[in-house]
């Protein structure tokens, strides 16, 4: 059996099955979703993440390319209580660790109690605790990544459905998952993704309907290009952001964020719309959150678990946004028509929003 070895931050070193070798760190985080592993192991947000599921059985429908978010596989390494061998095998020619016969009930608890941590990992014949315990001492926090952006943006600018007749839309890809520009073309948008440190002038020479901010990995605080441009465009042209993206233009407007204990990390996150008071339930992988919106925000939407804001709305200005993932990849697909509030806000549709009863 190939031995496996993940130490956490602590020194405690946990051992179980290799499924696929190599070293690796990264913040050790867990997801609660019970399906769509494809989807999270291609999401870029998961760069620099070691993912632990908690969901007991992972792989048992296969790995299907359609289902992918983006072309590679983003967590540096994986760890399950079971992996099948598809996606053992796929992990494995993707060069990233994975480790299962792990009790995933203690690494959860773990993070539960002492909050997403590094960690390291070390699979392989002839690896000892001593490699995951090096990998742990190379381990850097998520904030100390501070261009992860260029790591998982386009390095040019790329236009998707140039022909189509709807709103031109310029998608800041910090790391965009691939069902986001997927949602916007099919409600006929054209997609000009640029990259997270575009400027005033190449937003400017695409001359947008909307400025959108995608999700992406790491410390919000980290992407001050993309700050700057939310500053730059917000008087005159609709925003919207998803995940970081809100994060992004809540720092924009002289709002704050913070990290989490644990994060947000599944597929039924319920999410509370205070206007409607009704209940959606929401796709979601975050670690930092808003803590103060800022000028001109309101908070529309908070999670219904511990009370975060989940969605964000303009009171002068155009902007929607959203903490959770409305593209819902994997997920339920409550929250969709966020697309079609997006790209209403061309049309005048954005009814400004209104502070929240206290
Ligand atoms: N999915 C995302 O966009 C994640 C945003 C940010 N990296 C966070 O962890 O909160």
């Amino acid at each position: 059996m190939t031995a496996a070895y993940v130490a956490l931050e602590g020194g405690h070193v946990l051992e179980g099955r290799g499924r696929a070798p190599g070293t690796a760190r990264g913040e050790l985080v867990f997801t609660t979703a019970y399906t769509g592993y494809e989807e999270s192991l291609t999401d870029p947000s998961y760069e620099e993440q070691v993912l632990t599921f908690s969901y007991p059985l992972i792989g048992n429908y296969g790995v299907r390319e359609e289902r992918f978010e983006d072309d590679r596989v983003h967590p540096r390494a994986v760890l399950a209580k079971e992996l099948t061998d598809d996606v053992a095998e796929w992990l494995a020619s993707e060069g990233v660790p994975a480790v299962d016969h792990l009790d995933t009930r203690d690494v959860v608890t773990d993070i539960r109690d002492g909050g997403a941590m590094k960690c390291g990992i070390a699979v392989g014949k002839d690896v000892t605790e001593d490699d995951a315990l090096e990998q742990l001492e190379a381990c850097k926090t998520m904030s100390e990544h501070t261009d992860i952006g260029s790591q998982v943006s386009v390095e040019e600018a790329v236009v998707h459905g140039a022909d189509n007749d709807g709103p031109d839309v310029a998608l800041v890809d910090c790391g965009a998952k691939g069902s986001i520009v997927d949602s916007l073309l099919a409600r006929d948008a054209t997609v000009h993704v640029l990259p997270y440190d575009a400027t005033a002038a190449d937003v400017e020479d695409v001359d947008p309907d909307v400025l959108f901010v995608s999700n992406g990995p790491g410390d919000p605080a980290n992407y001050e290009q993309a700050i700057d441009l939310v500053q730059a465009f917000v008087e005159d042209t609709p925003v919207a952001g998803i995940c970081l993206g809100q994060q992004i233009v809540a720092e924009a407007l002289g709002g704050t964020t913070e990290k989490m204990t644990f994060g947000h990390r599944g597929v039924n996150q319920p999410v509370l719309d205070l206007e409607s008071d009704q209940v959606v339930m929401t796709t979601q992988n975050h670690g930092y959150t808003v803590a103060e919106p800022g000028n001109h925000l309101e908070v529309t939407q908070i999670n219904v678990n511990d009370e975060t804001p989940e969605g964000l709305d303009g009171d002068e200005y155009d902007i929607i946004t959203r903490q959770y993932h409305p593209e819902a990849n994997p997920g339920p697909e409550d929250t969709l028509d966020f697309f079609d509030d997006v790209l209403g806000m061309v049309d005048g549709q954005h009814q400004p929003a209104v502070p929240a009863d206290d």
